[in-house]
């Protein structure tokens, strides 16, 4: 028998669960979670505040119940308050207030994040909210529906904020969103498509305040106003979205530490001590776009480090293909995926960069139907020419074109290859010269 604890029963830890339970019959998994639920899919919360779907109960996809079908013993509410990994044991308190100790041969760490709180005076008033669980989004619905909260102020304007901003503006509140740096999502995009996004927000009414620093929140026992170093934003709801930052609790003192306190990992998802392995946002990933070991906290890399780790711990020795970082948007209608490196983040690494743009409609001329443009930008480096990152916007869902540049990245594919790549053309669908082999054609 293989005996295998798992902590954290999320998106990486069911994941592992699932795929332990699904392939290794001698193993004995055991879960404990903090927390009252499990697997709810942050993504779907902003369209849940927006109203853009009917409730909550479609954004989780497990529960206790089917694990324990699997066989798996679930603990919930149940948080591990340390673990000897010399001995190899648990220690843990169960939802009754009873302690309990589990022994393991294999234990993977899937403890995930939470939101980064700025170091500011006033962040303990009431309605600071963060963002991350379940509980959290019901709080703050809870909160809206209420007459008393008319100005809503998101600081932070990446992934949750961008996405907030549009939830709340949705709701009919007056949205101010504040971000140090002097534009939106400055981590996944550069300057020509953040500048899209920033007239999308305007466009909808949502009022920015980028390249502020947030100095203090004023209020009583409520908060009523954000202080920046250029002025001061009316708010009866303030939500901090300025990043996350790993749970390293039960290890930070044994395993090595990243640069943010993540487990560092290698690609079996093995920490520096034997049979401990971390998936999922506690841990580290290896980024093929610096090709070095690099922290971005995302579902998918949760899921499938779950997947790795599982099979690693079960018995067969599988490596992670490393990951790019790819990601989506969707903010009112328009439409943003990139993935792998943008080019001013590339040249602040000291890459001889280069980037090749292009822009043109997705289908033929004489399409009658709905043809948006599309936007492109192919990033590579200019010695090897290999491709590093991508960027794509447009109204149009044309989302399942980056996954090949994912793939271009991992698997270090020139712009030269790029540029002769047999790509279909049907001009329902689009261009015998599509934007993408022009894109490359075009690179210098
Ligand atoms: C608003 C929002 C939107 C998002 N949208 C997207 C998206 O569109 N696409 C995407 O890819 N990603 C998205 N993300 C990120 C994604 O949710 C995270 O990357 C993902 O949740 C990571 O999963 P995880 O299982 O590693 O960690 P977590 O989800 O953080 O789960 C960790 C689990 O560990 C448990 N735990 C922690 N400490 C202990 C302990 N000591 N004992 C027992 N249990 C413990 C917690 O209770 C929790 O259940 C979004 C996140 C948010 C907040
Ligand atoms: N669609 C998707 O794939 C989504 C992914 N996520 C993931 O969840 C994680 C957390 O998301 P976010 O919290 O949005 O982090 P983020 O890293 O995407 O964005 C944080 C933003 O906060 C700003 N910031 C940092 N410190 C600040 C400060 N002191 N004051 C003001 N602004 C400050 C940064 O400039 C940045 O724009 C990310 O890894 C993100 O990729 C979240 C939502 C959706």
């Amino acid at each position: 028998m293989n005996k295998i604890v798992i902590v954290g029963a999320n998106h990486a830890g069911t994941a592992a669960a699932n795929t332990i339970m699904g392939n290794y019959k001698d193993a004995k998994v055991t879960i404990f979670d903090a927390n009252s639920n499990i697997s709810f899919l942050g993504c779907g919360m902003a369209l849940w505040i927006g109203e853009q779907i009917a409730g909550a109960e479609g954004l989780f996809y497990s529960n206790k119940e089917k694990l324990e079908a699997q066989g798996a013993v679930v603990h919930m509410e149940a948080p591990v308050e340390s673990i000897d990994f010399d001995k190899k044991i648990v220690y843990a308190t169960l939802k009754d207030g009873s302690k309990v100790e589990e022994s393991y041969d294999k234990i993977i760490l899937a403890t995930g994040s939470m939101p980064i709180i700025p170091d500011i005076p006033g962040r303990d008033l009431e309605n600071v909210q963060k963002v991350k669980l379940y509980q959290h989004a019901d709080e703050v619905i809870q909160k809206l529906k209420t007459e008393d909260i008319k100005d809503v102020v998101v600081v932070g304007a990446g992934y949750i904020g961008v996405e907030l901003a549009e939830a709340f503006e949705r709701h009919g509140k007056n949205v101010t969103l504040i971000d140090i740096a002097d534009t939106c999502l400055p981590a996944y995009y550069d300057e020509e498509f953040t500048e899209l996004m920033k007239q999308n927000l305007k466009d909808h009414g949502i009022k920015l305040a980028f390249g502020e620093k947030v100095l203090e929140l004023k209020g009583d026992t409520k908060v009523k106003e954000v202080v920046t170093d250029k002025g001061t934003h009316k708010a009866d709801m303030v939500v901090l979205s300025i990043g996350f930052r790993p749970n390293n609790e039960l290890g930070k003192d044994k395993l090595e530490l990243f640069r943010n306190g993540a487990y560092v990992v290698n690609k079996n998802q093995e920490t520096s001590i034997k049979d401990v392995y971390a998936i999922g946002d506690c841990a580290t990933v290896y980024d093929n776009s610096i090709q070095d070991t690099n922290y971005i906290a995302l579902a998918t890399n949760a899921v499938r480090s779950g997947i790795v780790a599982a099979h690693n711990a079960g018995g067969t020795a599988l490596e992670s293909a490393g990951v790019q970082g790819s990601n989506g948007i969707c903010i009112y209608d328009l439409k943003m995926v990139s993935t792998g490196l943008t080019l001013a983040k590339a040249k602040s690494l000291g890459i001889d960069a280069l980037a090749t743009d292009y822009d043109d409609l997705q289908k033929p001329e004489f399409i009658e139907s709905e043809n948006p443009s599309v936007k492109i930008r192919i990033v590579y480096d200019k010695n090897t020419r290999v491709i590093i990152g991508a960027q794509m916007a447009s109204t149009y869902d044309m989302s399942m074109g980056i996954h090949m540049f994912s793939l271009a990245i991992q698997e270090k594919v020139t712009i030269d290859k790029l540029a002769l790549t047999d790509i279909f053309f049907l001009p329902h669908f689009n261009k015998p010269y599509n934007y993408i082999t022009m894109a490359a054609i075009s690179a210098k």
